[in-house]
Parts: C-alpha cells; structure tokens; sequence
C-alpha cells in the first residue's frame, strides 16, 4: 500500500509517501505491530517564514497555494519511480483536515481532492492532531500510550479509550509553542522563537517563574506575562529562557507522569513541534525512567508538522476503510481529537490498565507507604525539574497539602487526619481512609459525594486543585480496614457498586491530596475543579454520563449554579488559539 500525505495547517507546506508491504499490521484487526524498518516514508517541505510578527494566515494561505502542488509533484514524481506495474501510483490522499488555520486548510483540502480525483483513489480525511500521537505509537509499536502533543498552537495529554482519543489534560489557554513564541516577539526575535530559546537557554541562569498546573490541565498566560515583565526590568534574556524551559517542561513532565498515574499505563510517547526540544525530551525520558515506564520521542522530522505523520495516519484509515467522499470532505479548523470515531482501532483496547495495589504506591507526585492505620507520603525529590524548582514545589505543596486537609475537614469534607508535617522533608503522615481509590469502584452515589464535597469546599473558598478519581478514597468493602461507620447511604451496610440512587453517600467517601490546592472566590478556579474531576471521569470510565449527572446534582445541592455555568463555558471554550 502506497499513500500520499498532504499537509498545510499552518505554517509547513509538506507533501509525503507512506509505502508498507503489511497494512493489515496499521490496524487492530491482526495482532502484527507494524514494522517501520521495512517501511518507507519520504517527506518534502517548504516552511512559511513570516518577515516579521507570528504567522499570517493570509501570508501563510499564499504561501500554500504555491508551496503544496511543488511537494505534492515532488513526492508523486518518487512514487511514480517506486511503481511497477499497472494502477495508479498511489492507493489513496489523506490530508490534514483540522485543526488548523481555515484559509490555509482549504487549499490543502483542494489540492487532496484534485489528485484523489485524477488518480481516482479515495481520499482520507486526517486529524492532525491524533497523527501527532499516531507516528509516535507507529514507530514504538506501544500498545496503548499516553500521548503528549507540545506543539505551536496545541497542548494536551491523549489516552484512547472506547472508541476515541480522549483529552486527559490540556492548556487551559495557548498552545505551548505559542506561549514560547509571544515572549520571543516581544523580546525582538523572529519567528519561530522556540528553537532560538533552546539555544539561549545553553548560556543562562536560572529564574523562578509561575507554575500553574491543575489536575492534568496547565496555563501559560501567568507564566508569559511574568517571563515578559522580567524581560522589562531587565533580567538577561538567556536566563528567562533557562527559566521558560525549567519551568513550561516541568508542568509538562509532570502532568504527564499523573496520567501515566491515573491511567495505570507504563507508555508515553511524545509528539508536536515543540518535542523537538532536547531538554523536553530528556525531562520526560527521566520521569519515565525512574517510573519504569517506557518512552518514545520520534525524530524531528516526525515532531514538527509534516507530511509523513498524515501519510502514515491515512494509510491506517485506509485499511480500516475509513474514506471520505468528496462531497464530506470539508474541512474543520476547530477539528478536536476527540471528534474523531477510531476506526483502525479495536473498541476493547484502552490506555486505562488494571489497577494493582502491591503495597507501596507511586502516585505522580509522590510515593506513599500505606501502612495498617497510617499512611507516609513522601514527596521525593524529582530529578528531571530543576534543584530550585523542585525544592520549591514540593515546600510549598507539603505544606499547602497539610493545610487545607485540615481546613477541608473543619468545612465539613472527609479527609484524612494529618498526624505530622515535614515541610523541610516533603513528609506528610496522614491517617489511612478508605479501601480503595474511587478509579477502581466509580460509581454514581460516589459521584455525586464528590459534587457536594466540592461545593462545600467551593463555598469555603477552598479548591482542591487536583479531584482525581485517585485523590478520592471509597471505602468500598464493609469490613474493610477504613475507618467510618461502614454504613451506606441505605443504612444496609450493602456492597455499594450498584446502588446508584444518586443520594451520595458521604460517609464513606474522602478527599485526599490537597497539594494543589489553594484558598480562592473565584469561580473560575471552582469551575476548574469540576472540569478537573470530570476530564479524569471521561478518560477511564466507560459510560461517563451518569457519573457527570450525579456530579452535578451533588455540586448543586450545596454550591451554585454560576460555578456549573462556568463549567459550560470552560468545556466550551475553542482552545486552538
Ligand atoms: C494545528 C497545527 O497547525 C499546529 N502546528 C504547529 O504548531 O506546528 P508544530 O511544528 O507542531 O510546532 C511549531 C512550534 O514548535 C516550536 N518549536 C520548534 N522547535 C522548538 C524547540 N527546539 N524548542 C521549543 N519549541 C520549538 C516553535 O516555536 C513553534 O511554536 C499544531 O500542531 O498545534
Ligand atoms: N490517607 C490515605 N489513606 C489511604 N490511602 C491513601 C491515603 N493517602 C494516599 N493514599 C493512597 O496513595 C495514593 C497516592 O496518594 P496521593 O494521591 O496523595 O499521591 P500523589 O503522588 O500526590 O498522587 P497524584 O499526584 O498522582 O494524585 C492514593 O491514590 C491512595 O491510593
Ligand atoms: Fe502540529
């Protein structure tokens, strides 16, 4: 099978062959994983480069129109010589249809629908961002990966999960690259500005900047104004960019070491233009590492926008027969990952793993010792962020973790009774609650338990910062070694998995890991909780809708409905800026 691939979402005009000997290996129909050595790909690109400012969409429209039928001839003239036989020279013209910028996308669309004409083969209708995490899992032959995409106008952790790609995290505001760029303009350099800020980075000191992560979702708005006020008063440029990369990369490693916590999968891969940085890389290589997870970044060529990625993506589709016809075929700047129906992949396969507790357990922060009554959180320190950072981070969210577990509960939310803090040490002792972590046993009672205890918190100006169906301990089996009076919301003492009368059922639910957490108003931050817990629902359980239902109904019988409207437009809000 041969594929032409076209790209032109943005700023890459690129055009590439994909030949595989095995295509019934692209899908999940035969147990084969594919080989890339004996795979082909050729890529040919031509890059838009502003004069000045970021990119143009008219500018880089143009520069489309004049780019993409020279790489596409280019690439076609290859296939032609690697052709033998009658038929045409390609079986099929998958293109990027989104997201991406409209003016640019359409004359991709245009030019994929032209040759697929000619040649009379099917045309195959690409998310750009799932081929992100595709050419990563196509080279690495992992099974079911955590992906993070760290490109120029995206930024997000994706697990599949029945059926689609599923956002566990994501940028609460710019993509990644972006953020990196905007300081780059304002401190005078041309785009693009992230491969100029690696380079800086080599001879600069480092310099403290916000840190904002939240559950697996992170903003860079906090960070970018910092980074551009200390440009300002006149801090070397070279040691902001030391303090851009400790500081954006760290958030990245460590939201995606969460996932791997929370989905229990030991696989990361790593996709997007801005993977192209060796100090991302290494940082997320250390984190796996010491995790014994394994990860894969693939070579540049394969990280920025570019045809291959399109190609290899199509010609998965392809063999899954997922075609488009001409008249379906427009294309969709706002196209989500999670739009996307996942034909090349079995319905049963999931980056959710099977939940083992063989005593010690690492979470993504911190490893904890559980013992008969008492539970010893260590926050220890983490090699792949920066000596001041970490010291700094794990200071400040011991001490904040001891803080509002205390708070929590004077607020009228179960949690467990702190017993000694070690701020220097990063060392909580906590009392043991529960029986299990609320990911094993989700149900709707429990659902909505989390709802009001949010809104209580909420209503106390607390957030949690990170409400995880791991931060939240069930006690699950009567009988079970957690403390409480073992009585369900029945009164019955039954075994609780099916009763979802949807009443809640608070006295065998608790929240844990406040580490995050913080004391706010705003109801933007209370939303966020609700998204944080929501998103973590999505990404593992099978039929998240009644879990959601119930969530809400427990928020709304304590908090109000402003911070449920809020959630509306958080989950709304077009993130492809
Ligand atoms: C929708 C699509 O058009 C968009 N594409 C895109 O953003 O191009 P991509 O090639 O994935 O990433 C470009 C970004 O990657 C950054 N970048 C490139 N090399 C870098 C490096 N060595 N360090 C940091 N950032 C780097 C650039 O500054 C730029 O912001 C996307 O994938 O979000
Ligand atoms: N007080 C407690 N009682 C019982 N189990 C606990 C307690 N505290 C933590 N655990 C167990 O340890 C796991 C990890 O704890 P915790 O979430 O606090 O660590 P973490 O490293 O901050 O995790 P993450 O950042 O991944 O959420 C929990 O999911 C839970 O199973
Ligand atoms: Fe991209």
């Amino acid at each position: 099978m041969r594929i032409l691939g076209i790209e032109g979402t943005a700023w890459a005009a690129s055009a590439a062959v994909f030949e595989t000997d095995d295509p019934d290996a692209l899908t999940s129909e035969t147990d084969r994983t594919p080989d890339p050595s004996s795979d082909h790909v050729v890529i040919e690109s031509n890059p838009y480069q502003p004069e000045s400012g970021g990119i143009h969409p008219r500018e880089a429209a143009e520069h489309m129109a004049t780019a993409i039928p020279d790489v596409v001839e280019t690439v076609l003239a290859h296939a032609a010589e690697r052709h033998d036989g009658p038929g045409p020279v390609v079986d099929g013209v998958a293109f990027s249809r989104g997201p991406g910028l409209g003016p640019c996308l359409r004359i991709v669309g245009t030019a994929a629908r032209a040759v697929a004409q000619t040649l009379d083969v099917p045309l195959l209708g690409v998310n750009h961002m799932v081929a992100h995490l595709e050419i990563g899992r196509y080279q690495s032959g992992f099974d079911s990966p955590v992906c993070l995409n760290a490109s120029g106008a995206n930024a997000h952790l994706l697990g599949y999960h029945n059926g689609r790609y599923r956002v566990l995290g994501e940028t609460m505001d710019t993509g990644v690259g972006n953020a990196i760029d905007k300081f780059t303009r304002h401190v005078g350099w041309s785009h693009p500005g992230g491969p100029k800020v690696e380079r800086a980075a080599a001879d600069g000191e480092y310099v403290d900047l916000p840190y904002v992560v939240k559950g697996m979702d992170f903003s860079f708005s906090g960070i970018m104004s910092a980074a551009k006020d200390e440009a300002d008063a006149g801090t070397p440029v070279e040691d902001i960019c030391v303090g851009l990369q400790e500081t954006i990369f760290a958030m990245l490693t460590e939201v995606a070491e969460r996932a791997l916590s929370l989905t229990g999968t030991d696989e990361l891969v790593l996709g997007g233009g801005v993977g192209q940085n060796a100090r991302l890389r290494e940082m997320l290589a250390e984190m796996c590492e010491q995790r014994g997870a394994k990860f894969h970044a693939p070579e540049p060529r394969f990280l920025r926008d570019n045809a291959g990625m399109i190609a290899v993506l199509g010609a998965r589709m392809l063999t899954a027969g997922d075609t488009l016809s001409v008249e379906e075929s427009s294309v969709d700047p706002n196209f989500r990952p999670d739009q996307v129906a996942v034909t090349w992949r079995g319905t049963d396969e999931s980056v959710a793993r099977a939940y083992t507790d063989d005593g010690a357990i690492r979470g993504a922060e911190a490893t904890v010792d559980i013992g008969t009554d008492e539970v010893v959180k260590r926050r220890v320190p983490k090699t792949y962020r920066h000596a001041d950072l970490d010291e700094r981070l794990r200071r400040e969210r011991t001490k904040a973790e001891a803080r509002l577990t205390s708070d929590a509960r004077r607020a009228g939310v179960r949690t467990p009774i702190v017993r000694d803090v070690d701020p220097v040490e990063g060392v909580i002792t906590f009392q043991k609650v529960g029986d299990a972590d609320l990911a094993e046993h989700l149900t709707a009672d429990a659902a909505y338990t989390v709802g009001a205890y949010l809104a209580t918190l909420h209503e106390a100006g607390i957030v949690h910062g990170d409400p995880t169906t791991r931060n939240v301990r069930v006690e699950h089996s009567v009988g079970g070694n957690g403390v409480g009076d073992g009585r369900d919301s029945d009164g019955d003492c039954g075994n609780n998995d099916n009763d979802s009368d949807g009443a809640g059922d608070e006295s065998r639910v608790f929240l844990i890991d406040f580490g995050l957490g913080f004391h706010t108003g705003h109801v933007e931050d209370h939303a966020m909780d609700l998204h944080v817990f929501a998103q973590s629902v999505e990404g593992t359980a099978d039929d998240a809708k009644p879990l959601l239902d119930a969530l809400e109904a427990g928020y709304k019988s304590v908090g109000s409905d402003a911070v449920i409207d809020r959630l509306r437009a958080v989950e709304s809000r077009g993130r492809y800026r």
